[in-house]
């Protein structure tokens, strides 16, 4: 059974989207940064802040494969740097694998991670001006693992229920 891989940037929507994917598709949806938090009992900030990002990036790495070893089929949310880290865009473009990049332009990323910055140690303490500077660079040098992806939706304007009608229509 194929897995459904949801990838992009903070914010744009991987999480959302794919909770109502999975009830439209009843599918079930495993986050792996959620995944990642149960394994070690930390949160994401804490993995960050007591062991450091690259210990962070070896345990997503390893839980991502695990993810993809299990052989019912799930839609994986990855987290936002994912693709970018241990070869992991390697693995969007597998036989086993839909991959799906959410694509959104930097307006629509700082509109929605100027409100919601504190659970995402990469950002939580860049004022607003830092951030979409740091937005722009960061989705410039992640853009070519993103492109990694098997299919591209743009997700900018559209509400949820759009995008997820445009999933499921890349799945049908
Ligand atoms: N049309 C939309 N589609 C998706 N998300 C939207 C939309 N409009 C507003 N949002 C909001 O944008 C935020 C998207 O965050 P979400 O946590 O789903 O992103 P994510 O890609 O999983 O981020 P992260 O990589 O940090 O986990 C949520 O607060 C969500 O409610
Ligand atoms: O973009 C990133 O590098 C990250 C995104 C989040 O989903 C988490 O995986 C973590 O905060 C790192
Ligand atoms: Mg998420």
């Amino acid at each position: 059974m194929k897995k459904i891989i949801l990838l992009g940037y903070m914010g744009c929507g991987k999480s959302t989207i794919a909770n109502k994917l999975s009830k439209n598709i009843e599918i079930p949806f495993v986050d792996l940064d959620k995944k990642i938090e149960e394994k070690v009992n930390l949160s994401i900030n804490a993995i960050f802040e007591k062991y450091g990002e690259i210990y962070f990036r070896k345990l997503e790495h390893e839980v991502f494969v695990e993810l993809l070893n299990l052989p019912e089929q799930l839609i994986i949310g990855l987290g936002g740097g994912t693709p970018c880290y241990a070869n992991n865009h390697e693995l969007l473009k597998g036989d086993n694998v839909v991959s799906i990049y959410l694509k959104a332009s930097i307006e629509t990323l700082f509109d929605r991670l100027s409100h919601n910055k504190n659970k995402r140690p990469l950002i939580a303490n860049k004022s607003d001006a830092e951030l979409k500077e740091f937005i722009a660079m960061h989705l410039f040098e992640r853009s070519f693992y993103y492109n990694q992806a098997q299919y591209k939706v743009n997700v900018d304007d559209k509400t949820i229920d759009q995008t997820v009608l445009d999933i499921v229509a890349i799945l049908a």
